[in-house]
């Protein structure tokens, strides 16, 4: 029988969420004190957010930290909302809060990220913690971002003078990709919806990472023969057969023919960005542990 053939363009998410899912595991079994809950929470329900969480919950278990998940009244007021987050802020039970994102419009979700203790705070979505990242301090990083990153690195590129290209300045990700990627010394440009050309920017890139929402958006004359491509979009389309299928921000079929390295959707990012949850749960656990919380 032929060897199934492997593109090793294709860059393998699910390979490196196992590895990193292995390191935290690691550090979960030799820890001192046990880990209380890593508690995610979703006020109401909306599409996205479902696999992302059903996601987190096989990857805590694969890393051996306690989850559980709350799925809030869409309804709940801003005043209960708080109340709740600042309940778990003072349990001993609770290792860390996630709140998914979007929230109802009712909701300040500004506020409610605010309200998440700093040591708590396992998407570093607190002002005090995303601010953090401008100090180049970018050990609790949200995790999107924190995945790209990864994924850039699993390449082998060096990031020290990598030129860069963000697509898309949301607070969530691509602003934080962009400050961690500076950090780790590359030269990133970031484009958004203003953006005269977009393509004159990212075809001179070596690394393009893309945070838009919008299919096939990214095409194989937009980037530079050889160069990498990061796709953190996740869109829901449906295909003419009426078939229903997730695609990430790039046409990937055709980028595949140009690019180094291409992560594809689903098996890409998303992953990834379930393993830097864990990851920034045990070094939330190290923090509370040196904090003295832990006892
Ligand atoms: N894999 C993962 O772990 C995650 C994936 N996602 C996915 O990533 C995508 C982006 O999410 P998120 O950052 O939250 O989205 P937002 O809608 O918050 O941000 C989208 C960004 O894209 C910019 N933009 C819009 N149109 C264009 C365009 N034509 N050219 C260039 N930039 C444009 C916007 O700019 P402006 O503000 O100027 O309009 C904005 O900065 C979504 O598909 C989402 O589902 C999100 C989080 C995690
Ligand atoms: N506060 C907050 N932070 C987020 O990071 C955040 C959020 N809210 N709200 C929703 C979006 C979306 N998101 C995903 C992450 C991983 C997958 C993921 O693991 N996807 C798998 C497959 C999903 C499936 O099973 O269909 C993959 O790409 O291979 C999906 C979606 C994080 N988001």
């Amino acid at each position: 029988m032929n060897a199934p053939f492997i593109d090793h363009r294709l860059m393998d998410g699910r390979a490196v969420q196992a590895r990193i899912l292995a390191d935290v595991r690691a550090q979960v079994e030799a820890a001192a004190r046990p880990l209380g809950k890593l508690i995610s929470i979703s006020i109401g329900e909306s599409p996205g957010v479902a696999a992302y969480v059903r996601n987190q919950e096989r990857g805590a278990a694969k890393a051996g930290i306690p989850f559980e998940q709350q799925l809030w009244p869409h309804d709940l007021t801003q005043e209960e909302c708080k109340r709740r987050i600042v309940a778990l802020n003072d349990s001993s039970d609770v290792l860390g809060i996630i709140l998914q994102r979007p929230v109802p419009a009712h909701i300040n979700v500004r506020s409610l990220q605010s309200a998440i203790h700093p040591l708590k705070d396992v998407e570093g979505m607190n002002p005090a913690s995303i601010g953090n990242i401008v100090y180049s301090d970018i050990a609790l990083a949200p995790c999107t971002a924190a995945a790209s990153v990864e994924l850039i690195r699993e390449t082998g590129l060096q990031l020290k003078g990598l030129e860069v290209v963000m697509i898309g300045h949301s607070e969530i990700v691509g602003k934080p990709a962009a400050f961690m990627l500076m950090a780790e010394g590359a030269t990133v440009t970031v484009c958004h919806h203003m953006t005269r050309s977009v393509a004159m920017h990212s075809r001179r890139a070596d690394v393009v990472v893309v945070a838009v929402g919008k299919p096939r958006l990214i095409g194989p004359e937009m980037i530079k023969p050889g160069a990498a491509v990061i796709d953190i979009g996740i869109n829901q389309i449906t295909e003419p057969d009426g078939t229903v299928r997730i695609v990430g921000d790039v046409d990937t079929d055709k980028v595949l023919e140009v690019a180094g390295w291409i992560t594809p959707v689903p098996g890409g990012v998303g992953p990834v960005t379930v393993a830097m949850l864990m990851r920034n749960s045990i070094v939330a656990y190290q923090r509370q542990l040196a904090a003295g919380w832990l006892g």
